[in-house]
């Protein structure tokens, strides 16, 4: 028998698991890297987040990348040869942390490894004639990372939920579900990276019939472009400061509102692919407001991505004044975007992940940790009972390191 498989028998069968989880966002701004270990799987499942650190990306990456992020023409050259590059990059950053950390690889049982996603494409937003189904494409190949890291990996998560025929995103609601349930509040989990997604958590603590997840619209992936086409050195508006300073423009506001993304029905995934200049420039054109300042723009536009999920949070369940929302991502850290989420949702209790254990910045790449432990030492898992596009499946490839 191939030693591999007995040492993966080996880690499914242990009471704890030391997994890493690797996620790379829409943002590119960089890999998170979170040591997790983690005890028993499903509801029973207990998390410890023993390292986390964010490798930023240097330039030479993000162009790499950009060269074919959310591009419909791209080189078939540069797609290909960018796979494994990532895989190997991703796998580096590992080591690097691991030498940080003062550990071997062999003191970690798994990778799990999301890779990056460079198009996403849902039926509903690509609507091509000669393909009905949902796509989505991560790049870092896992094989790469596990022969490079000598650590068993799992990869490309989301391709198992697209074949069950879900969007393959967003996996959110499985680790959300799992790790933050609780019989004692209604909880809204709200991520706000480049794209905006939430998962709904009733009540119920283990019943998962009625948690699910879905993208909201924008988070901060308009903001940052607009930033950066005209503050260029700007990753960023820091503190949401120029936002602060500008006023929402209401014209613009409802042209950008117009688009069928906002009444389509829930759960729905999206990405920059949609939420992109391309998007902005018609709504600027059609409300005529294409000279306006870059604070009022700001302003609008983070109006757009509060607007986003409070309208998509009262489509999921009404108007819930109990709720508690747990903000995550990048976008946690912006008072702007935060001021305007409880003018949106007002008399619920705001407060970030940390009040319930989970690092802010780490959440995406804990999830993927989880994940890689319930497809090993769990069982398929069935959330959102009764909702389209939610199949219960364990998710991620297996790569051998030999
Ligand atoms: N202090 C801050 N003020 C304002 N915005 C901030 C701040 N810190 C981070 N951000 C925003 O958060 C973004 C990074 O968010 P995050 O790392 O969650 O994105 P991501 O994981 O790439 O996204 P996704 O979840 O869509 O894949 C930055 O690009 C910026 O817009
Ligand atoms: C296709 C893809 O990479 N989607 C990401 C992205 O970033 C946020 C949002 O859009 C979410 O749908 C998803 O990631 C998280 C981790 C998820 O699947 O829950």
């Amino acid at each position: 028998m191939n030693p591999y498989l007995v040492r993966l028998l080996q880690i499914a069968q242990q009471p704890s698991r030391r997994i890493i989880g690797l996620m790379s966002g829409t943002s590119l701004d960089g890999l998170d890297v979170a040591l997790c270990r983690l005890e028993g799987h499903g509801a029973d499942t207990r998390l410890t987040l023993e390292q986390f650190a964010t490798i930023p990306y240097d330039d030479d990456v993000r162009h790499r990348i950009r060269q074919v992020f959310a591009g419909t023409q791209v080189s078939l050259e540069y797609l290909t040869l960018l796979n494994p590059w990532l895989g190997l990059l991703h796998a580096d950053m590992v080591l690097t942390c691991l030498g940080a950390w003062q550990l071997k690889p062999a003191d970690v049982d798994l990778i799990a490894s999301h890779g990056q996603t460079v198009y996403h494409a849902p039926h509903h937003q690509h609507q091509h004639p000669d393909f009905p189904l949902n796509a989505t494409l991560q790049l870092g190949d896992g094989d790469h990372v596990a022969v490079r890291s000598g650590i068993i990996t799992l990869s490309d998560f989301r391709q198992k939920h697209l074949a069950a025929g879900g969007e393959g995103a967003p996996l959110a609601a499985y680790g959300d579900y799992l790790l933050l349930s609780s019989p004692d509040e209604e909880r809204l989990l709200l991520n706000l990276g480049g794209i905006a997604n939430f998962t709904y958590l009733p009540r119920t603590g283990h019943d998962a019939s009625t948690a699910f997840s879905t993208d909201t619209g924008p988070g901060n992936t308009l903001l940052d472009a607009t930033v950066r086409a005209q503050r260029p050195g700007l990753a960023y508006d820091e503190d949401g400061r120029l936002a602060a300073a500008g006023h929402v423009h209401e014209g613009l506001l409802k042209a950008l509102l117009d688009h069928p993304f906002f009444s389509a029905p829930l759960p729905k995934t999206t990405g920059p692919e949609l939420f992109g200049p391309e998007y902005l420039r018609q709504a600027q054109t059609q409300s005529n407001t294409s000279t306006l300042n870059l604070e009022d723009l700001l302003a609008t536009l983070t109006e757009l991505s509060a607007l986003g999920v409070a309208q998509a949070a009262k489509q999921a369940f009404g108007a819930r004044p109990a709720l508690a929302v747990y903000a995550s991502g990048g976008g946690a850290h912006n008072p702007a975007l935060q001021a305007a989420l409880r003018r949106h949702l007002p008399g619920c209790h705001f407060a970030t992940t940390a009040e319930l254990g989970i690092v802010p910045d780490a959440k995406e790449a804990i999830l993927f940790a989880v994940l890689a432990n319930e497809a090993v030492a769990g069982q398929p898992i069935s959330i959102g009972a009764g909702r389209q596009r939610v199949p219960a499946v364990t998710m991620g490839k297996i790569s051998l390191p030999g």
